[in-house]
């Protein structure tokens, strides 16, 4: 078989704590296949330069089949150039005692800059995920400038909420993560996230379970589950002093990867996307849907049953989402 086109690969944040994690994944093969050869390009401000000679000598160093070249820059036009995939992950992340909206003035500029980049200078088929926070509000802001991008390429990444509310189920029937399927987080990446379970799965004891009936303890799942999921980063904040790096690294290439890869056949992941109004989430909020990929395009899985306790969870996230973007705008224009 021909070898295939090299792609090139986006990292912002790349001097960042998650950075450091992601940025092996990117190189080894994990997110865009083993052998899928790439160039590097990795972005962070001026200060971080010194640093980024540093990661990229490690990178150099690592002697990855995948890696044919890796570039440290602060130039936008360097960054954004010709890329195939954007990973970003560069803004403030929040520190003790800060909501999300805190980051949000000093964050939105950011992606209001990084926007009219990709506009400018990506390709136009590049696929855009934002980890850095808020992230939904960011990736909407975003893609609002760069008009020339189908807004369908861009993204938040709610792979991590998804990722924790597995453990916890795991965790609570005593089985594997491969035991557990099906969980759904809708919504923003915040304390208002609904993370799901009415339609996820349990293998237990050989037979295949509806979550409520493997767990066997509705309060539980209605009450302390979805509390300590929507709250589990400020959880990571307070034991660490630093927020979740190393999670949200893998997070965010198992997004990736399935984005570049596909689905399994019949599973969903989670995904903020722009709403086209379904399950009458207002159109064009990046919202967190249950997706499935195939050929790179994601498609929101229909037809789901929502009853009145998620219907609720869903409206308040998305009051939310709509609030956030109402504010960014505002700070776009200043
Ligand atoms: N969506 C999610 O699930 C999660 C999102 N996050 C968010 O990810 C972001 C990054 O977190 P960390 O890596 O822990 O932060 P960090 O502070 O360790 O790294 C951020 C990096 O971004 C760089 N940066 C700042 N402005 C930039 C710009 N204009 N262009 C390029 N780089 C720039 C900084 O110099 C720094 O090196 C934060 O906003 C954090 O809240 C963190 C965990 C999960
Ligand atoms: O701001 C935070 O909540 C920490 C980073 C984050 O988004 C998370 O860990 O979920």
């Amino acid at each position: 078989m021909a070898p295939k086109e090299v792609i090139k690969v986006l990292v912002t944040g790349a001097a960042g704590q998650i950075g450091y994690s992601l940025l092996y994944m990117v190189a080894n093969g994990d997110i865009f296949g083993h052998d899928q050869p790439l160039d590097l390009v990795m972005l962070d401000i001026e200060p971080m330069m010194g640093v980024l000679e540093g990661v990229a000598m490690e990178l150099n160093d690592c002697a990855f089949t995948t890696l044919r070249s890796v570039v440290a820059t602060a130039d936008e036009k360097t960054g954004f150039s010709g890329i195939d995939a954007a990973l970003l992950v560069g803004a403030m992340p929040r520190k003790a005692g800060m909501e999300r909206k805190d980051l949000l003035a000093a964050n939105v500029r950011i992606f209001k800059s990084q926007g009219k980049a990709l506009d400018q200078f990506a390709k136009k088929t590049v696929k855009v995920i934002v980890v850095g926070n808020p992230a939904n509000t960011n990736a909407g802001i975003a893609a609002k400038y760069a008009p020339s991008i189908p807004t369908r390429n861009f993204s938040a990444m709610t792979r991590l909420d998804q990722n924790r509310a597995q453990h916890q189920i795991a965790a609570k029937c005593g089985v594997t993560i491969q035991d557990v399927s099906g969980v759904i987080v809708w919504g923003n990446h915040s304390s208002t996230q609904f993370p799901d379970v009415s339609h996820a799965k349990v293998n237990k004891g050989g037979k295949s379970l509806a979550v409520y009936a493997a767990c066997n303890d509705d309060a539980w799942l209605k009450g302390d589950f979805i509390k300590t999921v929507q709250s589990r980063g400020a959880a990571v904040i307070a034991a660490r002093k630093l927020s979740s790096a190393m999670s949200a690294a893998k997070a965010c290439a198992d997004h990736m990867r399935d984005w570049f890869q596909g689905t399994k056949h019949g599973h969903h992941v989670s995904m903020a996307v722009p709403s086209d109004g379904s399950y009458g989430v207002p159109a064009g909020l990046i919202y967190s849907f249950p997706v499935t990929i195939e050929n790179r395009e994601w498609k929101i899985v229909q037809g789901l049953e929502i009853n009145d306790f998620g219907r609720e969870k869903m409206k308040v996230t998305a009051d939310e989402l709509a609030q956030e973007r109402a504010d960014a705008l505002a700070v776009c224009q200043e």
